[in-house]
């Protein structure tokens, strides 16, 4: 890694090998004792100003520890987030408090989750209701969509009936995969409940019987399991979720399979829908599609997270943002990040230009083998892998808690032109996983720099710029 892409603090540290960056070693030392570390800790990290103090063994291990934990598992408290009433994790409410069976329960607190986010909370009533009632459901990013409605659909299955009685549609492999495995985790004290993956390179063959309570899948392979293969009698299913919800019923190719899955479902059957964002029309869609929905909406001014910090570094052209981004590699690298890319041929192109340039990278985009996908994904997830270029692909829903960096090395633009303020949103909530910190970075050309004061015009939100060739501006970030 090069030392003088680091902020100074950082740089004097590394110059004198005491941290090793690129794999968050903790470097063995006197251990410090507690009202030493309590000391250093109201200091800050940047306090760490001299040679001295470096050569303090236990200041060292203690900056070390300090860098951890505001990258890589940040200062960050859920329990006083879920006591503030203005946090998108807020509770009043005990997870017994939602009357979920004892198997859940278990399962939630083996997850490590003590009290429900506000999604959770507000959602999971509704949801168990009796007669079952549909519901749009609108949170932001990383606040625990997910495990809300695979709560309800573990709920209402009936274990001891061996067939298919719960759909959940994913908009791409790598979120059914991960919806899946949360819906696993979550259940495994759940005797006789299981789950199948509808999802390419899944492919049982037909007539047989799927024995599963739940299908989790991307919408064309599981239409083809409804009606080319006949695997699901649809009349049994009770409960239908749509993941992200906007795209699968807005863009085209997914809308037109989920909506005829949807259609095909019974009348009594509950429809969830979920998603971080609804644009005004797809909102009004949903509800003509939905009979009788309950609604969890957010205002505009809602949707982005206070601890997301986002910034822009102005450069003149592709190549400026490519040196830009090798500027930050030694920072980008000391937790995780995603590199979102526009399109695939700029995203192998840069995975390339990176891995020739010796850094680790891994690419994840559409055009490569399922198996391979999933291959990267897990590596990444892992954190075998550091950095993760990507489009699109990856924008909605994957969650990798140590990722704490998301750069844009390209801005999401709809097909005229105009930003995909959805995408963006998305995007950049691949950080800041329930409540952590996380920093969004957008290296934008010139030209486009407009597109900026219309992200921070419509989502009322700041991106401060940062300076392209002085990158102490970084330690600004983490304090
Ligand atoms: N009640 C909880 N307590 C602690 N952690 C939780 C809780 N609920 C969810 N989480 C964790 O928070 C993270 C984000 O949750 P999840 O992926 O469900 O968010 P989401 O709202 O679906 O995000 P996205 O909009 O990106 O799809 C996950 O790692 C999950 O394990």
């Amino acid at each position: 890694m090069a030392a003088s892409y680091l902020p100074r603090f950082w740089r004097s540290a590394a110059q004198a090998d005491r941290l090793d960056f690129q794999n968050n070693n903790i470097v063995p030392g006197k251990k410090p004792d507690f009202e030493q570390a309590k000391e250093v800790e109201e200091k800050g990290t940047n306090n760490f100003e001299t040679e001295d103090e470096f050569e303090n063994p236990a200041n060292r291990s203690l900056l070390n520890k300090l860098i951890r934990r505001s990258l890589v598992e940040s200062p960050y408290n859920v329990e006083v987030l879920q006591r503030d009433p203005k946090s998108p994790l807020y509770s009043v409410k005990t997870f017994e408090e939602l009357h979920l069976k004892r198997a859940l329960l278990d399962g939630v607190y083996a997850m490590g989750f003590n009290r429900p986010s506000k999604i959770q909370a507000n959602a999971l009533p509704m949801m168990l209701a009796d007669p079952p009632q549909n519901l749009i459901a609108q949170s932001q990013s990383g606040t625990g969509k997910t495990a809300a409605f695979a709560l309800a659909m573990l709920s209402r299955v009936e274990a001891k009936k061996s067939y298919p009685q719960c759909i959940c549609l994913s908009p791409t492999f790598e979120l059914a995969l991960q919806t899946g495995k949360v819906i696993e985790e979550m259940g495994k004290f759940c005797d006789e409940v299981k789950v199948v993956y509808a999802v390419r390179g899944n492919r049982p063959s037909r007539g047989s019987h799927i024995d599963a309570q739940i299908i989790i899948g991307t919408p064309g392979t599981v239409m083809d399991w409804c009606f080319k293969l006949r695997l699901v009698d649809v009349s049994n299913i009770s409960v239908f979720v749509l993941d992200e919800a906007d795209v699968m019923i807005n863009v085209q190719g997914h809308s037109d399979h989920s909506i005829r899955v949807k259609r095909a479902m019974p009348k009594t059957c509950q429809m969830l829908l979920f998603s971080a964002t609804f644009e005004d029309s797809v909102w009004c869609f949903a509800e003509r599609i939905v009979p009788d929905p309950n609604i969890i909406k957010l205002k505009k001014e809602e949707l982005t997270l206070d601890n997301i910090q986002q910034f822009y570094v102005a450069c003149e052209c592709k190549e400026q943002k490519y040196s830009t981004l090798c500027n930050l590699y030694g920072i980008i690298t000391i937790a995780q990040a995603i590199i979102f890319c526009q399109t695939r041929k700029i995203a192998s192109w840069l995975s390339r230009q990176l891995s020739d340039d010796g850094h680790g990278v891994v690419l994840l985009s559409g055009e490569l083998a399922v198996s391979d996908r999933a291959h990267m994904i897990h590596r990444f997830r892992e954190g075998k892998e550091k950095v993760l270029v990507t489009t699109n692909v990856c924008a909605r829903g994957i969650d990798v808690e140590q990722v704490s960096i998301v750069v844009n090395f390209d801005l999401p633009l709809n097909v005229d032109g105009s930003v995909d303020y959805e995408t963006y949103l998305h995007r950049i909530g691949r950080t800041g996983r329930f409540g952590k910190k996380g920093i969004a970075m957008n290296l934008v050309e010139k030209k486009c720099l407009h597109m900026l004061q219309e992200i921070e015009k419509q989502f009322k939100t700041r991106i401060k710029k940062l300076n392209n060739q002085d990158f102490d501006d970084m330690e600004k970030i983490w304090t």
